[in-house]
């Protein structure tokens, strides 16, 4: 459905004395996203998530520069395609509930995503399921708590009957069962046929619907393993920061990782994570490691083996 390679993301920023600088946010990523499959997008907060999102729907701030190739349904993803995707084939679940429009009641909203069918029922089933009373859809955004929004985000994309989902930290402030229930619905999404992404800081929602999980480091892919990999102390993965975000939960050995995630701004050279990597050499320093397949996965280190 979606193939990502060797994307890259910078952005312009202006230094003393009007100076330009290109501030480079991702760094030669790739992804593949196939129909009827859940992929997870992991990785703590600035490794780039939102901005592959934003990518791959067209709609990044004017001062960045997109390099490398997307092709969606095997033809590329220009800027005219993405436009008359967008919101129809190709649909955001925003990580912001800014992204409502403050102006038109949530039912209206929700209602214009539908292509197929009657709107008003589309609408009036779904926000049933997700428990929003009647009278909620003659509300606006500013009526409502930060779970309802995003509920409503959520009902957005799961009736617009897009081939290709784009979840971008959907659940944050909805209760569990709201939670529960909009998983499942990509889950369900996916089972019929649609290509999901789901972006999410959490390995555990990750595990409940993904088949398989891409892990993210300052704008990179450091590695994609199917979920099974996910077990134990890690010993199936790939990646040394896969094995140690993966030893790194509660539920795990809950040790922490040394060190910090790169700012954009001062990226090493090399592997990106090779200044926290216990594994690290000499030759890690000397060039990025190129993505190789493994173990029906891929990673993005010279000692994976
Ligand atoms: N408009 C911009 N100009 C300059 N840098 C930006 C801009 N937008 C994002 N960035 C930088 O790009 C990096 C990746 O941001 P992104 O929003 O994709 O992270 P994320 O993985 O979605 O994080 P989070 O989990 O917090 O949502 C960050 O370092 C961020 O500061
Ligand atoms: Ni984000």
């Amino acid at each position: 459905m979606l193939k990502v390679e060797d994307l890259s993301v910078s952005f312009v920023q202006y230094t003393k004395g009007l100076k330009q600088k290109d501030l480079k946010v991702i760094t030669s990523l790739n992804i593949d996203i196939m129909p009827g499959e859940v992929l997870a997008v992991v990785g703590s907060s600035g490794s780039g998530k939102s901005l592959l999102a934003h990518a791959i729907l067209g709609i990044l701030p004017t001062n960045a520069t997109v390099n490398g190739t997307m092709m969606y349904k095997g033809e590329a993803l220009t800027t005219k395609r993405q436009q008359s995707l967008r919101g129809k084939e190709i649909a955001l679940v925003p990580q912001s509930v800014k992204y409502l429009d403050p102006l038109m009641k949530v039912g209206k909203q929700v209602q214009s995503a539908v292509r197929k069918g009657d709107p008003v029922k589309a609408q009036k089933d779904v926000f049933a399921r997700y428990h929003l009373k009647s009278g909620v859809d003659g509300q606006y955004p500013y009526q409502l708590s930060g779970g309802m929004s995003r509920r409503v985000l959520v009902s957005t994309a799961v009736v617009s009957g897009a081939s290709l989902i784009i979840a971008d930290e959907p659940t944050p402030g909805m209760d569990t069962a709201a939670v529960q229930e909009s998983i499942r619905d990509l889950r369900k999404l996916a089972d019929e046929g649609a290509a999901v992404m789901m972006i999410t800081h959490d390995i555990d929602t990750a595990l409940k619907i993904a088949d398989r999980i891409a892990v993210f480091y300052a704008g990179t892919t450091v590695e994609v393993a199917p979920v099974s990999d996910f077990e134990g102390r890690g010993e199936k993965l790939r990646h040394p920061y896969s094995k140690a975000l993966w030893r790194a939960l509660p539920q795990n050995e809950f040790l922490p990782i040394e060190g910090f995630q790169p700012l954009p701004s001062a990226l090493p050279p090399g592997c990106l994570f090779a200044p926290r990597c216990s594994m690290a050499t000499p030759e890690c320093s000397a060039g990025q490691p190129e993505a190789r397949e493994l173990r029906d996965g891929m990673v993005r280190c010279i000692h994976a083996t």
